[in-house]
């Protein structure tokens, strides 16, 4: 199966970026969902933290709704604050409920470091930068989940308890968004600053995207070593 189109400022950010790309993608913690050895509770602890991650990205998200500079723009943005609110939150509802946390609890958890440092990474880089600042953040969630999602569900144990995990970021539907917000991102760059490869704001841009897939292995790691 080839692999799907993200399009070309992702590739370039993720090929500069390589081994970190490998950590976060290929996490223990992400191994642990593949082949079902993830501890039950380090799952919850993770959902419970990434439910109020969700709610911090659906705000960075909204911010690149304020930044956009087109109506196109503004769609995808719009389109993946309502992807996250009102679909993907659904999962962590759900899988928590059915352990007996509730939605107010998730609202109301005490954020771990790990988490906080991302989001508010992220936010920031909206909040100096442009538009760009704010992609180049935001990407390595985006698409890590997806390429991650889309190796599980061709690899996974088959009696692996994460399977509606997995299913989730493997989804058509999912898969497709990611591939809109690539070819958005590349549009917004073209627009802005030209030929990523030979733009003035190459590196700054490089360093969010680094950062944020650090950050991205950050939170993997903190959700094995429970608090
Ligand atoms: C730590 C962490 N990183 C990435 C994702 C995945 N994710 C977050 S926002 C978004 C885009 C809209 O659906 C996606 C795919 C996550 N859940 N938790």
């Amino acid at each position: 199966m080839t692999a799907p189109d993200y399009g070309h400022s992702f590739a370039l950010w993720r090929g500069a970026a390589a081994e970190d790309w490998q950590g976060y993608t290929h996490h223990p913690f992400v191994e642990g969902l593949r082949d079902g050895s993830l501890p039950r509770r380090c799952f919850l602890n993770y959902l419970i933290q990434d439910y109020v991650f969700l709610v911090h990205f659906a705000r960075a998200w909204s911010m690149a709704v304020v930044k956009s500079e087109t109506l196109e723009e503004m769609k995808t943005c719009a389109t993946t604050v309502d992807a996250l609110v009102n679909h993907e939150m659904a999962l962590h509802i759900r899988t928590c409920g059915e352990a007996g946390i509730s939605e107010a609890a998730l609202f109301n958890a005490t954020e771990a470091p790990a988490n906080l440092a991302y989001t508010r990474y992220v936010l920031d880089a909206g909040m100096q930068g442009d538009f760009l600042d704010l992609m180049a953040a935001l990407l390595p969630c985006v698409m890590g989940y997806a390429e991650i999602g889309q190796r599980l569900a061709q690899t996974r144990s088959a009696d692996t308890p994460y399977a509606e995990w997995i299913d989730t970021y493997a989804d058509l539907g999912y898969q497709k968004m990611c591939q809109t917000v690539g070819a958005m991102v590349d549009q917004s760059v073209a627009r802005r600053i030209g030929d990523l490869e030979h733009a003035p704001r190459r590196d700054t841009l490089q360093k969010r995207f680094a950062t944020a897939t650090r950050l991205e292995i950050g939170f993997w790691q903190m959700g094995l070593d429970l608090p």
